[in-house]
């Protein structure tokens, strides 16, 4: 069997015109869209992402702002940015580009962002929201992965997920979402005994681990759906997930890959967030 491929562009270029339909709406009644993106230091990888996420606003119709600052910004300078930007109508979503410099507390800097602008779904209140099923924003990475498995028609009721990885940001609200549709779920980490017993039983598993070949072909029950979030460089500096993806591709029903899977959706459900915020706005 060759798996099919689940291809986060395509998904990002269907979802992004109907997010376009709906911000048109929007401005028709005097609303625009307004994400504000803080990025604090020279990360190259940061530095690309920020400006996708600046080009996304700009191709669905949202207004943006990108802040730069230099590495050696104050954490206390970054809070009164932040504390500006919740108080700023024009502004519905705000995001601190992670990872931060080591001198700040990113956690404490995300506790600063209104909730109700959290686009990003990091903040407690939205962790909180999840977790009991109320209404807040989904973290980006792992509500990309559900629209993928939505997009194939997949009902995860009475089968076994196994998310790889429990990071706040993407392994505890992936497990978290895939429990909320009924998915028995295990969470696996660098503390789980055998890796390997545990994804064999799967029927979807995530890997969200930040290694290269956490999970290759011996490792997956014929059929599975396997989701990629890993972002790595191999030897030869091409990127690539998590996954031995020309092996795993063999045995699996649906892969993504990388680039071209979950990355674009990590910044298509951002423009999703933000809609659905200004959308909030309005309707106080
Ligand atoms: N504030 C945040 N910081 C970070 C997040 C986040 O969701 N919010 N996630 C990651 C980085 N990230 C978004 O910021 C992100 C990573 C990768 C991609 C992506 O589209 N990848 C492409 C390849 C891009 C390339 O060529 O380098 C792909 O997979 O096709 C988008 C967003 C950590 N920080």
């Amino acid at each position: 069997m060759t798996a099919q491929l689940i291809d986060g562009n395509a998904l990002s270029r269907q979802l992004r015109t109907e997010v376009s339909e709906r911000v048109s709406a929007l401005k028709a009644k005097g609303l625009t869209p307004g994400l504000a993106v803080i990025l604090v230091g020279e990360n190259p990888a940061s530095q690309v992402y920020v400006r996708n996420k600046v080009k996304a606003c700009e191709d669905t119709g949202m207004h943006s702002v990108l802040e730069k600052y230099d590495a050696s910004m104050s954490e206390a300078e970054l809070l009164a940015r932040v504390e500006a930007l919740n108080s700023d109508p024009t502004i519905h979503g705000i995001l601190v580009q992670l990872p931060l410099p080591a001198h700040m507390d990113a956690q404490k800097v995300i506790e600063a962002i209104s909730p109700a602008k959290d686009v990003d779904g990091f903040h407690i209140a939205s962790a909180g929201a999840l977790m009991t099923g109320m209404a807040g924003f989904w973290p980006c990475t792992p509500y990309g992965c559900m629209k993928m498995l939505e997009s194939i028609g997949y009902d995860l009721k009475g089968k076994h997920a196994v998310v790889i990885g429990r990071s706040n940001i993407v392994g505890k609200p992936m497990a978290l979402m895939l429990l909320q549709q009924n998915a028995t779920v295990t969470i696996c980490h660098s503390a789980t005994p055998d890796l390997k017993a545990m994804t064999l039983q799967a029927d979807v598993i995530v890997a969200a681990v930040g290694k290269r070949n956490v999970l290759t072909a011996d490792m997956v029950k014929p059929g599975a759906v396997v989701l990629d979030v890993g972002m790595n460089r191999n030897e030869a500096g091409k990127l690539c997930g998590d996954v031995d993806f020309d092996g795993v591709k063999e045995v699996a029903s649906w892969i993504t890959p990388v680039p071209g899977g979950v990355g674009p959706m990590t910044i298509t459900m951002l423009m999703v967030n933000t809609l659905e915020s200004a959308e909030r706005a309005l309707a106080v």
